[in-house]
């Protein structure tokens, strides 16, 4: 039976990836911090917590004790890194603590793994938000890098970090650079989630309007559930490596909404520009989507574009959830919970 520990394991990729390395039979032991509010609902949800293959151990990514004590404990064949400060927007409100966790947090990890055991194959979970200004369209692993946000020039450290241990110590390190990838497990201070949960709650009659930043973004967005596939491939190759994970497809902020409306039953007109756009609703003229300048960010990354053609090569990962599929699954999930919800308090 193989064995992984997976840092962040409360989050959307940790939930889906320890769910996927227990149907293959893993024995898995997720890493999480303890806070004053449990936060396992993802897990629940995914019939992790609970399962016989499966323990919490208790872990701080930028304590280097801790990451020891934990690789002793779990024993793992494979560490997945999936900890981290990942909401972009904060990153700039906490560029230190984003920083602690992100790229020193994930040399501490590659220095316990040294330590400890380096035969451990190591998945160092970075991002497409290291592309920032993009410098080539699409964004392949040759395309050099230009972060845009203390979480994109964390993310480059955590990334060079992992390159550098694979070189310097022969380390089975692999780096997935990964585009947007969304679920209904995603938080809801996404822009994708935000959305989705939006459009529920203007359909249920929860909510009046929803407001969002900005609208001409594009982005690659795909679905978790499948990303977290192509984690797992990467250690299971013959050689580690640095693989991106995209679907190849862009769209705005704007046309996911449209979209998660769509999927609500609302179809909505766009008219105006800039901080004055509105989303109406076509049959009634009410604005139901408008734009608050306190959602832009400080600089913005414009569009992310990425190319799948090495990790589907190598691995044969192959992503084949449309952005339309999983608005709809976005929305008619969060029409659900919402539903629940509104039943459970009258
Ligand atoms: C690859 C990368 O992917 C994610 O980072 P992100 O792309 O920043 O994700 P997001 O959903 O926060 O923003 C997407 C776009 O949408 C725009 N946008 C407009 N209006 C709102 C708005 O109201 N809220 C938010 N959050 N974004 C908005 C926003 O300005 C941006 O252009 C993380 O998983 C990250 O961990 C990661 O690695």
């Amino acid at each position: 039976m193989k064995r992984a520990f997976v840092t962040g394991v409360t989050g959307q990729d940790g939930a889906y990836l320890t769910r996927h390395l227990l149907d293959k039979g893993y024995r898995v032991f997720g890493g999480h911090r303890r806070t004053s509010t449990q936060n396992f609902w993802r897990l629940a949800q995914l019939g992790v917590e609970g399962h016989d293959n499966f323990s919490f151990i208790e872990h701080d990514l930028t304590d280097l004790g801790s990451n020891i004590r934990a690789l002793t404990l779990a024993e793992p064949d494979e560490v997945y890194n999936l900890a981290g400060q990942s909401f972009v927007a904060v990153s700039f409100k906490e560029p230190t603590l984003t920083a602690q966790i992100s790229a020193v947090g994930a040399l501490q990890l590659l220095e316990a793994v040294r330590i400890v055991n380096p035969a451990i194959r190591v998945y160092q979970a970075s991002s497409a938000e290291m592309f920032g200004k993009v410098q080539g369209m699409p964004q392949t692993e040759a395309t050099p890098f230009y972060p845009r946000s203390p979480y994109g020039v964390a993310k480059l450290f955590g990334h060079w970090s992992a390159v550098n241990y694979r070189e310097s110590y022969g380390i089975f390190a692999s780096s997935g650079i990964l585009f947007n990838h969304e679920s209904p497990l995603r938080g809801a201070e996404f822009v994708t989630r935000k959305i989705s949960l939006g459009a529920a709650r203007i359909r249920l009659g929860l909510q009046d309007c929803l407001m969002l930043g900005n609208l001409d973004a594009k982005r690659d967005w795909g679905f978790a559930g499948e990303f977290v596939d192509g984690m797992w491939r990467m250690l299971q190759a013959d050689e580690p490596d640095t693989f991106i994970l995209a679907t190849g497809v862009a769209t705005t902020v704007r046309e996911f909404a449209t979209q998660c409306f769509a999927a609500a039953d609302i179809t909505l007109n766009w008219s105006g520009s800039g901080d004055d756009e509105v989303g109406r609703c076509s049959e009634t003229g009410r604005p139901l989507v408008q734009v608050d300048p306190a959602f832009r960010r400080p600089s913005e990354v414009d569009l992310l574009l990425g190319s799948p053609a090495r990790a589907t090569q190598r691995l044969g990962w192959r992503p084949t959830t449309t952005v339309a599929q999983l608005s709809r699954m976005m929305v008619e999930a969060d029409l659900v919970r919402e539903d629940q919800g509104r039943r459970r308090a009258s």
